[in-house]
């Protein structure tokens, strides 16, 4: 694609941070093969204060020769195709090498960026001996050709790369790709301890890659003088730890509140949720950065004081808007600049890891042997395994969060580059991270130029069809709205019936409580009546003797004594005539005889009476019973049905509600 001029003529290259010692020449870009976008399309002024080498002796003075098959592969501004571009970096002694008086394995040539393992000296400290030497294999001297060798191994060299030499190599030509509308990628890979946090964050005095991106990112932004371009820069910041996203951007919670990972057609995986802030100048990303490095999980091992125990990712979008007044025209140009900053790996019996640091790093181990699959696939596609479909399809992305994250770094839209940081003492490590970065450089990625044309007329419909699809959202919001209060008023009259339903369930209870008390009492009343009926009856039917007893006896004495005649109890049969006090007082017999007719029948009488009266109360009783009864029929059927009913009502209120 070719790029639009209209975004390049006003982006010169002020001061960065690497520039102070950028002795650059234009030229040299086609002797590294390294095209940059300066020499097609900034002004010479701005291309004349670029570098291109990785030293300056490599940059200013002399030619570096750079290997055939690579001049052809290099990525390149204008076309979309290019390699993954391969840089190695060997660090200083640490102070626990130098100890041991560990021997440097590494030399590289400054003219053909050439790095070489030497294979270590038998004898000479045992501690560097590698395990494969003493296993009795040869060990072999090894040379690898890269993009770039940065030797930062020996300050006093004068091939000795800086900081500011990485930048000015490899971050002010892909920041230049950023401002054409390419996504790009820089990775530091290496074992740990070998100086990938130094060489992409580095320290106070030295900072490494990512600041000076931040820097030169915003200086050029300062430095644009057209304006009709407007600048949008936004950035996150997440780490990978044990196979989890981890945003660096929030505070750390207990639990710890870990990201999912999407796909979406266009813009393949991405982190959801993921805080993404507008910055507007280097002091607010420098402030989010730092932000980032403290929440970063860190740990002291026993290879390194301040060990990566997670792959950080650090991601800036550019975007820039330019509006042509004369056609009104928008163009907009998205460029995302990732930085990675990888874990290390390390090897168990090094680190002496135990616990939580040892999942740790079979975790980081883990992911990085994924990481180097992906990148065997995609350098050699045809080394799919047979039987298996060949090409992208066999690149196993997928397998861990960082390659599934990295995909369209590592195999599609972006312009890459692998910064292998290696250490100078330890062989077997080394020659491992070289062969890695040696596959790497046959990667070819498809980077475009992230660019969208918007006439006027686009435009118009575009803000026309936004408008319509808010319109609706709004309609759609306000009707839940309206659907969500009609719910609530429909709650609330739900409340108040069943409150009503709950009562008259309580009320019925009650009432059917006092009744079957009343029936209760009644029932005992009942009992007592009958019993106490019973009685009366039993004692009309046998009468108890009267106390008279002794007076009957004297009776019966003088009867006996005086008259005890047959005729005399003929007597009795008349006896049912009223008595008269007269004739009664001189037969006692009779008197005795008529006293008890007399008795008996006043008895029945009463008898009689009471019975009556008995059974108007038993009458009474029953009606009030049946009274009872019907009352307690009355509310225990009608309440059944209607209950049922009204539950059922509720049951369709609830249904219909939900
Ligand atoms: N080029 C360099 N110049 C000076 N010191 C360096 C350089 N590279 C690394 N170091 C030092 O080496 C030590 C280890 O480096 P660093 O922490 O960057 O390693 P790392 O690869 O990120 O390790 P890990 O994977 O364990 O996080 C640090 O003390 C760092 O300051």
């Amino acid at each position: 694609m070719s790029l639009d001029p209209r975004f390049y003529h006003h982006i010169g290259h002020g001061t960065g941070p690497g520039s102070q010692s950028s002795a650059s020449s234009s030229g040299l870009s086609a002797i590294t093969g390294i095209t940059s976008p300066s020499t097609h399309s900034m002004t010479a002024s701005a291309a004349a204060l670029r570098s291109d080498a990785s030293s300056p002796s490599l940059r200013a003075r002399e030619g570096v020769a750079v290997p055939a098959h690579r001049v052809d592969n290099m990525s390149s501004p204008s076309g979309g195709g290019g390699n993954v571009r391969v840089v190695v970096r060997v660090r200083k002694f640490l102070p626990r090498e130098i100890n041991r008086n560990a021997q440097c394995l590494i030399s590289m040539d400054p003219y053909t960026q050439t790095t070489k393992l030497r294979a270590p000296q038998v004898g000479l400290g045992d501690e560097g001996k590698p395990k494969s030497q003493a296993r009795g294999k040869v060990l072999e001297d090894k040379s690898f050709v890269f993009d770039n060798s940065f030797w930062s191994h020996n300050e006093k060299d004068s091939h000795y790369a800086h900081q500011e030499d990485v930048y000015n190599c490899l971050g002010e030509e892909f920041l230049d790709h950023n401002f054409e509308g390419y996504h790009t990628c820089i990775f530091a890979y290496g074992q740990t301890g070998s100086g990938k946090s130094y060489t992409m964050m580095g320290t106070g005095e030295q900072p490494g890659l990512i600041p000076r991106t931040c820097e030169d990112l915003f200086q050029r932004i300062e430095n644009a003088e057209t304006p009709d371009v407007s600048f949008n820069v936004r950035v996150s910041y997440f780490e990978v730890y044990n196979e989890h996203v981890r945003d660096l951007l929030v505070p750390r919670s207990e639990p710890p509140n870990y990201l999912r990972i999407r796909e979406s057609p266009l813009e393949g995986p991405y982190v959801k949720d993921l805080t993404e802030v507008t910055v507007k100048n280097y002091e607010e990303i420098m402030k989010f950065m730092r932000k980032g490095d403290v929440s970063r999980t860190v740990a002291s091992t026993k290879m390194n004081d301040t060990s990566s125990r997670s792959h950080a990712v650090f991601t800036i979008t550019l975007k820039q808007i330019h509006h042509d007044l004369s056609t009104d025209e928008t163009t907009e140009r998205t460029a995302r600049i990732r930085l990675v900053d990888l874990a290390g790996s390390e090897r168990a019996k090094s680190t002496e890891a135990t616990g939580q640091r040892l999942r740790e790093g079979s975790n980081i181990n883990k992911s990085l042997t994924t990481l180097g699959r992906v990148i065997a696939a995609l350098a050699d596609p045809k080394s799919g395994r047979p039987g298996k479909r060949k090409g992208k399809d066999v690149v196993p992305y997928r397998d861990s969060i960082l390659t599934w994250l990295l995909k369209d770094s590592l195999g599609g839209n972006s312009k890459t580059a692998m910064i292998a940081c290696i250490s100078p003492s330890d062989y077997d490590e080394t020659l491992s991270t070289l062969r890695y970065a040696d596959q790497a450089k046959r990667i070819r990625t498809r980077a475009r130029v992230n660019q969208d044309h918007l006439s006027a007329a686009e435009r118009d419909k575009q803000i026309a069809e936004m408008a319509e699809t808010i319109r609706t959202l709004q309609l759609s919001v306000s009707l839940a709205a309206a659907n969500r209060r009609e719910n609530e008023i429909q709650n609330e009259r739900l409340e108040e019936y069943q409150q009503k339903v709950e009562k008259l369930q309580r009320l019925m209870e009650e009432t059917k409580m006092v009744s079957e008390c009343k029936i209760r009492q009644l029932q005992t009343e009942n009992e007592a009546m009958r019993n106490h009926l019973k009685l009366a009856l039993d004692s009309i039917r046998n009468p108890i003797p009267p106390v008279v007893v002794h007076r009957r006896r004297s009776s019966l004495y003088s009867v006996n004594e005086n008259n005890g005649s047959p005729t005399n109890r003929k007597r009795r049969g008349r006896a049912r005539s009223p008595p008269s006090d007269v004739e009664l007082e001189p037969e006692p017999d009779l008197i005795w005889e008529d006293e008890d007719t007399i008795q008996s029948e006043s008895s029945h009488v009463e008898a009689e009476e009471m019975q009556a009266h008995m059974e108007n109360l038993l009458d009474d009783l029953s009606m009030f019973k049946r009274k009872l009864a019907t009352d307690h029929e009355r509310f225990r059927p009608s309440w059944k049905p209607e209950g049922r009913k009204r539950r059922r009502a509720l049951g369709d209120v609830w249904t219909n509600t939900r």
